[in-house]
Formats: structure tokens, C-alpha cells, sequence
């Protein structure tokens, strides 16, 4: 039995007397790979800012065991800062002392080698990206918990961002809990999918979610469908 490093019972959160997460009550095992769907405003970042301690004053109790590796939403990075890749990953480790050989061994396994002195100003979405990640991964983190790591990066961007993060879980046993509009590559790359609205409308293996349970969240789900059955047939034919 696999342990399980995210507990979470009776969450509840509410701003100006409206609830933004009612009742929400899961556990992630160590290894899953969890994808977060749900409509806009359904509370999907809010339950992401409580996992990662940014918002405290919440009901219920949520316990996560182990080191946390966080990606934020991309538009939270400010690109006219003038600093490298290099500054950017060392910004991540705060007081402590990283080796630079390290950095770039980190920037190497993420597709990045030799664009230590690029400005991030400079880097492409989806190398801005994997930047995050060789961030995130820094201290070796336990889990990884991402928000919509696909905002802004073109569909071949997005591919291989998360095949990278698929590569990064099977390696390091990685639990990995992500926010995503992408539900062909949710569908894809998650064992586990959590549809939330508010209140958790469903939580199960991917295999076992039905599209009806989704449909109930998405009314254009079937847009989604579409834009899953292109993916997996670009997949097939190896177009990247
Ligand atoms: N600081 C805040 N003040 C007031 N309302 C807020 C605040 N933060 C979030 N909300 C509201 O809480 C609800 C959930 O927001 P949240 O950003 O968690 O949704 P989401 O599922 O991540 O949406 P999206 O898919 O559009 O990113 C929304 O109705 C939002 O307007």
C-alpha cells in the first residue's frame, strides 16, 4: 500500500460570507499523478494556495508529508525583471547555498543546457517553464504541485513539458498534484482526476471517470473531446 502524502478532510473556505470550496474531503497516495479540472472560478487555485500554505484561514484540516515543490501560475512571473536563467533558479533557493555545477545539471534535465546566461525576459513560454520546474525541483521535492503549467506555451511546448514531468515522476518517484484547462493531456498523463466545483464532484482513477461526470461541469465538453482526440493522434503519428 502506497502511504498517503496528502490528507485533506472537511475542507471549507469562504470569502465575504461566499463559499469557494465546500466540504472537500481527499487523499493522494505517493507516486500519483493527480490532474485538477473544473470550470473557470471553481476554486481550483484557492485549493492550491491552501495545499501550499499560502491562504491559513480555512476549515477543516489539510496535512501534506514531505518537501513541496511549487509552480505557480505562470503569469506570477514578472519577465521584465532583468535576471538570467542561472539568477532565476538560484532566487529559489533563498539563503542557501546552491552549487552552480548542480544548477546546470538541473537546467541540463529539463532541456535548458547552455542557456544559464539567457535573460528569462528572452525564453520562449515554454522554456520559461521548464525553468519553473528545474526551480521547483531544486531541493528534491516530495510533491509537486503545479497551476496550470500550459498557460501561455504552444501545444509543442505543453507536450513536452509534461512528458518532462511524467520523465521527473516515474525517476523520482515524484507525487505530482496539478491544476489544468488541458484535458486531453490530463486524461493522458494523470492516474488520478479530481473534478472540482466548488464542492468535489468526482475523484477517481482516470480510467474510471466517465465523461458524463465531467459534462456535468463543462457544458462545452465536448470541445475538450475533440482537442483530446487531436492530441493522441498527433501522439500516434510522433509529430514531436
Ligand atoms: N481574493 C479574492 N477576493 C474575492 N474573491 C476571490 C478572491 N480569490 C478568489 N476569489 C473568487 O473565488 C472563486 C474561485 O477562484 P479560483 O481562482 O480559485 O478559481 P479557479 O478554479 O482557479 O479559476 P480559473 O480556472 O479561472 O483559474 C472565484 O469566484 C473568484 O472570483
Amino acid at each position: 500500500m502506497s502511504k498517503v502524502v496528502i490528507s485533506v478532510s472537511n475542507l471549507s473556505y469562504k470569502i465575504n460570507e461566499k463559499w469557494i470550496l465546500k466540504n472537500i474531503t481527499f487523499e493522494v497516495k505517493r507516486g500519483d499523478f493527480v490532474g485538477i479540472v473544473g470550470p473557470n472560478g471553481a476554486g481550483k487555485s484557492t485549493l492550491i494556495k491552501i495545499l501550499v500554505g499560502e491562504i491559513k484561514n480555512f476549515e477543516g484540516h489539510v496535512k501534506l508529508y514531505g518537501k513541496i515543490g511549487y509552480i505557480p501560475q505562470f503569469q506570477t512571473i514578472n519577465r521584465e525583471v532583468p535576471i538570467n536563467s542561472l539568477q532565476f533558479i538560484k532566487m529559489g533557493a533563498y539563503k542557501r547555498k546552491v552549487k552552480e555545477s548542480y544548477i546546470k545539471k538541473l537546467l541540463n534535465d529539463v532541456g535548458l543546457a547552455g542557456k544559464e546566461k539567457q535573460l528569462i525576459g528572452t525564453m520562449s513560454g515554454g522554456e520559461l517553464q521548464r525553468l519553473s520546474l528545474a526551480r521547483a525541483l531544486l531541493y528534491e521535492p516530495d510533491i509537486l504541485i503545479l497551476d496550470e503549467p500550459e498557460a501561455g506555451v504552444d501545444q509543442m511546448g505543453k507536450a513536452r513539458f509534461y512528458d518532462l514531468l511524467y520523465e521527473f515522476q516515474k525517476k523520482l518517484n515524484l507525487t505530482i498534484l496539478m491544476v489544468s484547462h488541458d484535458i486531453g493531456m490530463i486524461f493522458e498523463k494523470c492516474n488520478t482526476i479530481m473534478c472540482l466545483n466548488k464542492t468535489l464532484h468526482c475523484h477517481g482513477p482516470s480510467k474510471d471517470v466517465r465523461p458524463e461526470e465531467i459534462n456535468t461541469l463543462f457544458p462545452d465538453f465536448d470541445i475538450w473531446l475533440r482537442s483530446k482526440n487531436h492530441y493522441e493522434r498527433k501522439h500516434k503519428h510522433g509529430d514531436f
